[in-house]
């Protein structure tokens, strides 16, 4: 039977699911047909009994990707898990402070010395939602990560919550289950699924190998084996030819996928080429050092493995139908002239400093190179460098309006004295920041009322002052010293590593493997690994040879691998940039075949 013939019975007998499938199986795909399903068969009742189906996704492709399939259609809400468990929660005002208190005792007896324990009970009368990462709990706000803990305590101690949620949303939808956290999966399915079962059915689809956060769940199995949900499994691989196909089955263990019947076949191939071209270690030189001293050659090995593939007619630039796939982000600063400034990211936000840096989401940031309005993935023009660009570039009209939009300047150019006044600052600009630090050229566009900062960053600036003696909350101050730190290095590098970021953004060919690719599909895909560039996370050879001792980081490096690998519709190209040893080039021989191994040897 079809999956979605499966799904479709499931739902007519009113059991609750999980789908689970590897990549490019059409998880999502399945996902659409079932909304659409519900929608043709059930949108009478629903509007009748004022009901809505709701939809859980993790990504902003796939959110906007189901709206638009399900033609924006208002029966169904597409939200991310915490939009939801707040609407959820949100009006139970007197049972939310009295779970909030509880939080902030578990939180407390975590981090005794880190949270103080407080009586809320006493101390605040309602209890918001922050979007922001840490709670504050003498203020009465919920952060992102407490929430998910604040609602399993709502939906544990509160059957009346349970039972409103069931009668307003009788179908419950999550994209990708594999990155929910457990605390989330045990509200919807102990709590409200257990006590709600004949009017309610949930649906899970995702893939555990394709987990990449580390608090996500990985696996609904123990439900499944408990009898709480069904699963259903799907052979198919709609995106990939028959060589990445095969390379995948190899990775994993659980499930074996298949070209489906009615697919033409495509020609494809996979590689996997290793660099054994570097020197070994001098004597007492030390590791930092000696790998230091590989880069150049690891460049090298980068550009040559480029080129060939462009040659053969890969096509790597904007929008093109090929993508290089770089698993270490400090790589690709470093060889974009910018591993300072992703040092000092990284340093702050750990696994965040990608988003924050590459992908632009950072007030510090988008002031120096713009952002991508997330919605839309439309560029937002609005930092420094656009500024610089427009202006090189002699497109007056956008210059204008970028001034309008983000400069305390009068854009009333009349007279030529006043077009000269502004030319004259962004020529003063140009010069500077090619020599100066970060600091230097944020006192001249401010100074110069060039741009005008953001919240964020003005907030940043205004942290840095704070006397910290005046501070008691001990949480509240370590944030303030992180930050502080942060925005002084920040300030004192120089500037041109920020000229850098911004041409590695406009060219973005280089992406990281990270949530944002899941979903996404290219006809060719380059994957670099390299062990050197971010040891505690990933460790490749260890994970190919088999010989990992640390769970958490086996499960990343394979996860991260198959995610990556399994983008590819056509050709797939592994490049290792730090030298494999002889069992890991073993299993690497056995995955990917004797013939499709290659080395950059020396010359
Ligand atoms: N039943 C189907 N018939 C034809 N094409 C399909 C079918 N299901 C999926 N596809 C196509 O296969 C590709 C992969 O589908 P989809 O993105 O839904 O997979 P997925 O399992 O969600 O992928 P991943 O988990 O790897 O991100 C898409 O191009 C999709 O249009």
């Amino acid at each position: 039977m079809e999956v979605f013939e499966k799904i479709k019975q499931l739902i007519i007998d009113r059991n609750s699911f999980v789908l689970e499938a590897g990549a490019g199986s059409g998880k999502t795909y399945a996902l659409i047909q079932t909304l659409n399903y519900l929608l043709q068969s059930k949108s009478k009742t629903l509007k009748y009994n004022n009901q809505k189906i709701v939809c859980i996704t993790y990504t902003n492709v796939a959110k906007n990707q189901i709206i638009e399939r399900i033609q924006n259609n208002p029966l169904v809400i597409v939200s991310t898990i915490h939009e939801f468990l707040w609407d959820c929660i949100k009006s139970f005002n007197k049972q939310l402070v009295i779970e909030f208190d509880n939080v902030n005792t578990d939180r407390h007896n975590e981090k005794p010395h880190k949270i103080a324990l407080l009586d809320l009970q006493e101390e605040i009368d309602t209890v918001e939602y922050d979007d922001w990462v840490f709670s504050d709990f003498e203020q009465g706000k919920v952060g992102h990560d407490d929430l998910i803990l604040l609602s399993k305590k709502m939906f544990r101690a509160n059957e009346l919550l349970t039972s409103i949620i069931a009668a307003k949303y009788p179908y419950i939808f999550i994209d990708e289950y594999q990155d929910t956290a457990e605390d989330t999966v045990i509200s919807l399915i102990d709590y409200l699924l257990e006590r709600n079962k004949d009017r309610l059915i949930i649906g899970f689809y995702g893939d555990s190998y394709q987990k990449i956060y580390d608090t996500g769940i990985g696996s609904l199995q123990e439900y499944v084996d408990k009898d709480k949900i069904t699963l259903i499994t799907k052979q198919e691989n709609y995106r990939s030819s028959e060589e990445v196909i095969k390379l995948l089955n190899n990775v994993r263990d659980n499930i074996k996928q298949e070209i489906p019947e009615s697919k033409d076949t495509v020609l494809g191939s996979v590689e996997f080429i290793n660099c054994e071209n570097y020197p070994p270690r001098a004597d007492k030189q030390k590791i930092t050092d000696y790998e230091k001293s590989l880069i150049p050659i690891k460049n090298s090995n980068y550009d040559f493995v480029k080129k060939t593939l462009e040659d053969k007619g890969w096509n790597f630039g904007k929008n093109s139908d090929d993508k290089i796939l770089i698993i270490a982000n400090s790589r690709v600063s470093q060889r974009g002239g910018f591993g300072k400034l992703y040092k000092v990211y990284s340093k702050r936000y750990g696994q965040m400093a990608n988003d924050k840096l590459l992908k632009r989401d950072h007030p510090l940031t988008t002031l120096f190179v713009g952002t991508i309005d997330k919605k839309t993935s439309i560029e937002r023009e609005i930092g420094i460098e656009n500024l610089i660009k427009f202006y090189q570039k002699r497109d007056y009209g956008n210059l204008i309006s970028f001034l309008k939009k983000n400069s305390a300047l009068s854009t009333n150019l009349k007279h030529h004295k006043d077009k000269k006044e502004i030319t004259d600052k962004i020529d003063e600009l140009i010069k500077i920041r090619k020599s100066k630090t970060v600091k230097d050229v944020l006192d001249f566009v401010e100074s110069k009322g060039l741009i005008v900062f953001n919240q964020g960053t003005k907030k940043l600036i205004e942290k840095a002052k704070i006397n910290l003696d005046d501070i008691n909350d001990e949480d509240e101050k370590k944030k303030i010293i992180k930050d502080t730190a942060f925005f002084n290095t920040l300030i004192s590098l120089q500037y041109k590593e920020v000229i850098n970021l911004f041409k590695h953004s406009q060219n973005e060919n280089v992406f990281s493997t990270k949530h944002g690719t899941k979903g996404e599909e290219y006809r060719n895909v380059l994957v670099i690994i390299d062990d050197t560039s971010w040891k505690q996370m990933y460790n490749f050879q260890n994970f190919f040879n088999n010989t990992e001792e640390k769970p958490e980081r086996k499960l990343r490096s394979k996860n991260l691998f198959y995610v990556s690998c399994s983008r590819a519709k056509e050709k797939l190209v592994v490049l290792g940039l730090s030298e494999m040893e002889t069992q890991a080039m073993k299993a690497i021989r056995s995955w990917f075949g004797e013939n499709n191994v290659s080395t950059i040897g020396n010359p």
